[in-house]
């Protein structure tokens, strides 16, 4: 009997599976079905980031809550990095560490991140300060945090999948910023940019070494549940950031 990983509601139907084998198609599709399901997309605060009806406060709010999942991003990724095995498998990871930080003489993710926000309108010490983080926000980046740093490491890779559906929503995302948040700078958003380029890349080894270490049902269903406690964690933090900054109607 396989221990159950957190289908909610299906486990009748995934236990009648539970002895198949997927093959490498069929276990892609149950990995993008979690996202058509459960992507943060769909989200409440990002449809109405789509309307272009969010206030000034409210995209602050959401910048200076979405940089402490930015700040923690590399700190999961060298947590994964050191449960890797293998010389060969941790230089497939490495690069993700500098993106973020940086590198001598070259700036990363997180510093592209503070600029966003000087472009919204939050100094650099506020947002470093995190004054503004929410207790909700927190606790969901800490638990995939945690979760990379305990987790079998091709579970924690499995999570990073979300990053197959990330580069449609950035792309929409930036569109929708410069259409109806005229008032942010555009250099802000350069941040969006590079992750056009740098999310299928990350998305594409995360993939092959899914594909090629889950070669039974039990690590196939333990990666596409893995990939569904990673859709909560974006969707907590959503969760966290609407009920602090859009009131109730
Ligand atoms: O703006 C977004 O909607 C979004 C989503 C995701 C994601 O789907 O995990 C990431 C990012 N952005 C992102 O900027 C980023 O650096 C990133 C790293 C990871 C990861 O799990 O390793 N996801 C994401």
């Amino acid at each position: 009997m396989l221990e159950k990983v957190g289908f909610v509601g299906q486990e009748k139907e995934r236990n009648q599976e539970s002895n198949v084998l997927w093959t490498a198609d069929e276990f892609t599709e149950r990995l993008k079905d979690v996202g058509r399901s459960y992507y943060h997309d769909k989200h409440p605060f990002h449809v109405k980031m789509h309307q272009g009806t969010l206030s000034r406060e409210q995209i602050r709010g959401w910048v200076a809550n979405r940089y402490y999942y930015q700040k923690c991003v590399p700190i999961k990724d060298a947590a994964i990095l050191s449960n890797l095995p293998s010389m060969e498998l941790r230089r497939q990871w490495i690069g993700r560490i500098i993106d973020h930080d940086g590198t001598n003489g070259e700036d990363g993710g997180i510093e592209a991140w503070l600029r966003l926000g000087e472009a919204v309108g939050l100094s650099r010490e506020e947002v470093l300060s995190e004054e503004h983080v929410v207790p909700g926000v927190r606790f969901a980046v800490d638990a995939y945090v945690n979760f990379a740093r305990t987790k079998p490491w091709i579970e924690a890779v499995a999570s990073s999948l979300t990053e197959l559906f990330s580069p449609d929503l950035i792309s929409k995302r930036i569109k929708i910023l410069e259409r109806h948040y005229t008032w942010i700078d555009k250099s802000g958003l350069d941040y969006f940019q590079s992750r056009l380029t740098q999310a299928p890349k990350d998305s594409d080894t995360a993939m092959r070494l899914v594909l090629t270490y889950c070669q039974t049902p039990e690590a196939q269903q333990r990666a596409v549940a893995a990939l569904r406690f990673k859709c909560d964690v974006l969707w907590a933090q959503l969760d966290a950031t609407e009920k602090a900054f859009i009131p109730k109607a």
